[in-house]
């Protein structure tokens, strides 16, 4: 039987014999996302991560096309007015948004495709995928949250600020996904997001 992926909006529909699934990693700044998917991606190659567009300036290590593809702001408007965006959203200062075309192609073609990504994008894919399965990475505590964040050393304390104060926000909306995780211990942490995964 043909299924097909849509979006609510219809914007973007294709037809796929075999679709995959759409997954998205939420939570706070700091909590442990970018580092659990990392390892996730190690233990299974097989998933594909959909690399983020960002007006934010690199951290020192990061790489243009791996971690992010770092774009200009007048760059970015141009493709939000193109509609190249699944969703995208503002965070502490910069602009964050997930390229559409590669993301339906590569679920189209069977593939369990994972977004990082912060609350307003994570509410959109809720709205416009209802068959996309959320994940809400929470931290122990809010003072283990700010350790973390301070302890990367890789924020200026401008953004470090901006992230602190968005983050209990962005933890108040946990439970509209479909799955909380508590990142305290790592190893704990990981294996719950692979057995929600792969069952
Ligand atoms: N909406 C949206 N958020 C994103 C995207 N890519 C990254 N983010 C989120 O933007 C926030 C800031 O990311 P980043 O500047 O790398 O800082 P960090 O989370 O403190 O490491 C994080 O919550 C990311 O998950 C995206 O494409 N769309
Ligand atoms: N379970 C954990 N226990 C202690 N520290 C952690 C844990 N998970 C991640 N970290 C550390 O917390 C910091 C923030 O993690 P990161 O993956 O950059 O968060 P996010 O992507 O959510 O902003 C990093 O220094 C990382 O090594």
């Amino acid at each position: 039987m043909m299924q097909v992926l849509s979006s609510k909006s219809g914007a973007n529909t294709k037809e796929c014999p075999s679709p995959g699934k759409l997954i998205v990693l939420t939570g706070p700044s700091g909590v442990g996302k970018g580092t659990l998917l990392r390892s996730l991606l190690q233990r299974h190659p097989e998933l594909y991560y959909s690399v983020s567009a960002t007006t934010r300036s690199p951290r020192p290590g990061e790489v243009d096309g791996k971690d992010y593809y770092f774009i200009s702001r007048s760059k970015f408007e141009q493709l939000v007015a193109a509609g190249k965006f699944l969703e995208w959203a503002e965070f502490a200062g910069n602009y964050y948004g997930t390229p559409s075309e590669p993301v339906i192609d590569q679920i189209c073609s069977g593939k369990l495709v994972v977004l990082e990504i912060e609350l307003e994008g994570a509410r959109q894919i809720r709205r416009s995928f209802p068959s996309a399965l959320s994940i809400f990475i929470l931290p122990p505590s809010f003072n283990e949250l700010e350790k973390r964040i301070r302890s990367r050393g890789q924020d200026s304390q401008e953004a470090i600020a901006r992230r602190l104060q968005r983050a209990q926000e962005e933890i108040n909306a946990a439970n509209e996904f479909d799955i909380q995780i508590v990142n305290d211990d790592f190893e704990t942490a990981l294996n719950s997001i692979e057995a929600v995964l792969f069952g």
